[in-house]
């Protein structure tokens, strides 16, 4: 495992195999290191989307500080290489594919199978916060599961630095916390909010403040406009998690120790992540 990181890799190295998805700026290939077999996930970005969003230095951060971050809920970035017109990601491969697949497959989670991903992601992000990452682009799509199931934190928007302008050109606004919609200075705590709102999506099988369009979920935000749906049915310590976590108040949330300490992690989380 440690030689990864050190040598310089060429495509010639792997064997490219099925798409496992396609992102933003390019494709992900199921690929194997052809001396040791070891299989890995290939991201393919193109340098000239790189070029045409000037979003060198975000990549670049992405790389320093994944091959930096070990943790059992982090997918690791073994390296990356390139040829004349694309760069290479050589990611950890998650068995398990997008956990919005199978949120979307079952609709909702189980009480136990959701506090299992937000004990498994307070972990990560707790560890994150130790080395000074802020993730704040937490979302389904960027959480995938290995072969037992276990959650993996995947993501390029790893960074320290102040919220990136990419959040407002794409993607949904359901995760933005509060301060990132009136685009304050915001610190640690919009990872614990974006946790209250994975909380409710995953046992209610949709975000707390979906509205039709941009507008409204601005303004269901900013008011924090939080109802529980009487079906699915939600234990009552569920639902305080997570009016404990979706507090405008950055800094009256429910801090990661806590989270980990609260009665319904303790009671349905399974400590094998
Ligand atoms: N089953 C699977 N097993 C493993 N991986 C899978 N998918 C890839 C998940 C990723 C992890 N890390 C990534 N990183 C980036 O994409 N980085 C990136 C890309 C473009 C621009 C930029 C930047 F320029 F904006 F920073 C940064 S994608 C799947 Br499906």
């Amino acid at each position: 495992e440690g030689d990864k990181e050190k040598r310089q890799w060429s495509l010639q190295d792997f064997e490219i195999g099925k798409p496992l998805g396609k992102g933003k700026f390019g494709r992900v290939y199921l690929a194997r290191e052809v001396k040791s077999k070891y299989i890995v996930a290939l991201k393919v970005i193109f340098k000239e989307q790189i070029e045409k969003y000037r979003i060198h230095h975000q990549l670049k951060r992405e790389m320093e500080i994944q091959t930096s971050l070990r943790h059992p809920n982090i997918l690791r970035l073994y390296g990356w290489f390139h040829d004349d017109e694309r760069i290479f990601l050589i990611l950890e491969y998650a068995f398990g594919g997008e956990l919005y697949r199978e949120l979307k497959k079952k609709g909702y989670l189980s009480e136990k199978q959701a506090a299992t991903y937000i004990a498994s992601l307070t972990n990560a992000l707790a560890y994150c916060h130790e080395k000074d990452v802020i993730h704040r682009d937490i979302k389904p799509e960027n959480l995938l599961l290995d072969h037992e199931g276990r959650l993996k934190i995947a993501d390029f928007g790893w960074s320290v630095q102040s919220r990136s302008k990419r959040r407002t050109m794409c993607g949904t606004l359901d995760y933005l916390a509060p301060e990132m919609v009136e685009n304050k200075a915001h610190d640690y705590a919009v990872d614990n909010w974006t946790l209250g709102i994975l909380c409710y999506e995953f046992l209610y099988g949709a975000p707390p403040f979906e509205a039709e369009s941009q507008k409204d979920t601005f303004r269901r935000i900013m008011k924090v406009d939080l109802t529980f749906p009487s079906d699915p049915p939600v234990s009552a310590e569920a639902k305080n998690l997570i009016s404990r976590l979706l507090v405008k108040d950055s800094s009256k949330r429910l801090s990661l120790q806590k989270i980990m300490e609260h009665p319904w992690i303790i009671k349905n989380a399974d400590p094998m992540g």
